[in-house]
């Protein structure tokens, strides 16, 4: 690209639709060709021909447009320079409120340590460059995520580090900065928050969340060794793919309710499972299922291989189909009995502390994706001039960013916190002691984020509900806050459970 050096004056002869040059960050643009092009009109371009549009360019346009149209750039004005910052992969947000607490260069933290961080700066970089590229692209296309992406995961060990801490991470040097035997829940927290950052909801389910609440199951509950041993190898190398059936049309947090039967051949070698599913996350097109059914005497959960007998059908959501979320049909589907996860009619409490995890790492997800609406926002209202000033010097504009910031730092806090107790309780421990905490936060932070939705929407006005330009994010975030609010437990639901599992603790004694 030619780089000259040009002086306003010079920019001033070029004032017409034939030969139209604006400044725009002390750079200056040739638009003559681009004045048909442009998604915003002619009429507007021309009506700032010759001058200098920064203001008017960054009341409409996000940052990114002038680096996708970097050609149309010319040269830079004489003496100046650009005073816009250029995020590159891996940079933290220099916004007031864009990091959580820990990350910002003026704030120290109990929890993180030199390894959590050395692991976020990986992370932010893997996910700037190869995460969010793709994640932007399926999200609106609806395509599933690439073998590309998957197997360099797996080559990162990322799709290992996404079950949490554990011995299948022993042995391993993960992203080069920590000993898998290190890696715990903060470091688990830390790789959430940075995936989620690809800010495509729908493709952050599609990104394997299939597999990050299934194989957690089968690690913890699969008796059989060699099985168990294969699956992992197969699954966390990107060749396999699997996710949990839980829910059904008839019943969805009421796991009792469930309809899927598995019923014992006569010779006691098989199951088989009948029934359907629904709303299985990247159940389009994953090889296992570990499936909840109902045994004779109570709830058994197996691990189902697609066969010529499951069907699986795409469901459209309010978020994109990138998630793969499926309607199931088991139709008399052959399971061997070795394929079971813990005991026979005992599978509740499999699914039970299973959900630990997940509403761990959704909490995690919903708290990050708020953040990055509350720094959309203090961007929007610095930059986006009305009734002539700054959207940030109303009044009651920054009431609204006050509630919004605190909903997010006091939920990060409260994360952080329960990051650091699984830090020190075994997994039978946190199914006793954080299954109510843990429900109660996400209950809690999902609240928040529907809090913050609304008031983000209002804010950026018609942008919060369009699918491009400055308000895409606020507009995907509102259109699927609700996933977190509904998958995994509703909100209803994990308030309830986080009272019951506290009555639960309660002394005896009348007080
Ligand atoms: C290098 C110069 C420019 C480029 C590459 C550019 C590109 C774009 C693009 C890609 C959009 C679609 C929306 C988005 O993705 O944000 C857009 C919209 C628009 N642009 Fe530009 N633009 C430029 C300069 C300007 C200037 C100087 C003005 C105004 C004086 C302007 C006025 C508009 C308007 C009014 C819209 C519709 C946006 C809305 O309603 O939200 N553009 N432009």
């Amino acid at each position: 690209m030619p780089h000259a050096t040009l002086t306003r004056e010079a920019v001033a002869a070029h004032n017409n639709a034939d030969d139209l040059w604006c400044i725009i960050d002390h750079k200056v643009y040739d638009l003559t060709d681009f004045l048909d092009a442009h998604p915003g009109g002619s009429v507007v371009l021309e009506q700032i021909a010759g001058t200098d549009a920064t203001k008017a360019f960054y009341n409409l346009h996000r940052q990114e447009v002038l680096e996708k149209y970097e050609s149309l750039c010319i040269g830079t004005i004489e003496g100046e320079r650009s005073e816009v910052i250029t995020m590159k992969p891996g940079d933290l947000s220099t916004v007031p409120y864009a990091e959580p607490l820990w990350l910002r260069p003026q704030f120290k933290s109990p929890y993180f340590n030199d390894s959590h961080r050395a692991l976020q700066k990986k992370m932010r970089e893997f996910v700037d460059k190869y995460v969010t590229p793709e994640a932007q692209e399926k999200e609106k296309s609806g395509e599933y995520i690439s073998q590309d992406l998957i197997n360099r995961m797996a080559e990162n060990d990322i799709l290992a580090m996404r079950l949490g801490p554990g011995k299948h991470l022993h042995g391993k040097n993960l992203m080069g900065v920590v000993k898998g035997e290190d890696f715990d829940y903060l470091h688990d927290l830390v790789q959430a928050q940075e995936f989620i950052r690809s800010n495509a909801r729908g493709f952050a389910d599609g990104n394997m969340a299939g597999m990050m609440i299934s194989l957690t199951a089968i690690m913890q509950w699969m008796g059989n060794e060699q099985l168990k041993l294969k699956l992992a190898e197969e699954v966390l190398s990107g060749k396999k793919k699997m996710c949990l059936a839980i829910t059904e049309a008839f019943a969805g947090s009421d796991v009792a309710g469930l309809r899927t039967t598995a019923t014992k051949t006569p010779d006691g070698k098989h199951y088989v499972v009948r029934g359907t599913k629904k709303w299985i996350t990247n159940g389009m097109w994953c090889d296992y299922f570990v499936t909840g059914c109902r045994t004779d005497k109570g709830f058994t959960v197996l691990l189902i291989e697609r066969d010529e007998n499951v069907e699986t059908k795409l469901i459209k959501t309010s978020y994109s189909t990138t998630a793969g979320t499926a309607f199931v049909e088991f139709n008399d589907v052959k399971v061997p009995v070795e394929n079971i996860l813990g005991e026979e009619h005992k599978g509740f409490a499999v699914i039970m502390s299973n959900f630990n995890h997940e509403r761990f790492m959704m909490c995690c997800g919903s708290i990050r994706m708020s953040r990055t609406i509350v720094e959309e926002c203090l961007k929007w209202c610095n930059q986006r001039i009305v009734f002539g000033k700054p959207l940030i010097e109303q009044a009651a504009i920054r009431q609204k960013l006050a509630k919004m910031i605190s909903e997010v730092e006091a939920n990060q806090a409260w994360l952080e916190s329960i990051a650091y107790q699984m830090c020190h309780m075994s997994y039978a421990e946190q199914s006793k002691h954080l299954g109510g905490p843990i429900g109660l936060l996400k209950s809690h932070c999902t609240r928040s984020a529907h809090k913050i939705a609304d008031q983000a929407v209002n804010i950026f006005g018609g942008r919060g509900i369009t699918q491009s330009g400055m308000g895409k994010f606020v507009e995907m975030f509102h259109r699927t806050y609700k996933f977190d609010a509904i998958l995994g437990g509703t909100e209803e639901i994990l308030a309830d459970l986080g009272v019951r599992q506290a009555m639960k603790q309660m002394p005896k004694a009348m007080l």
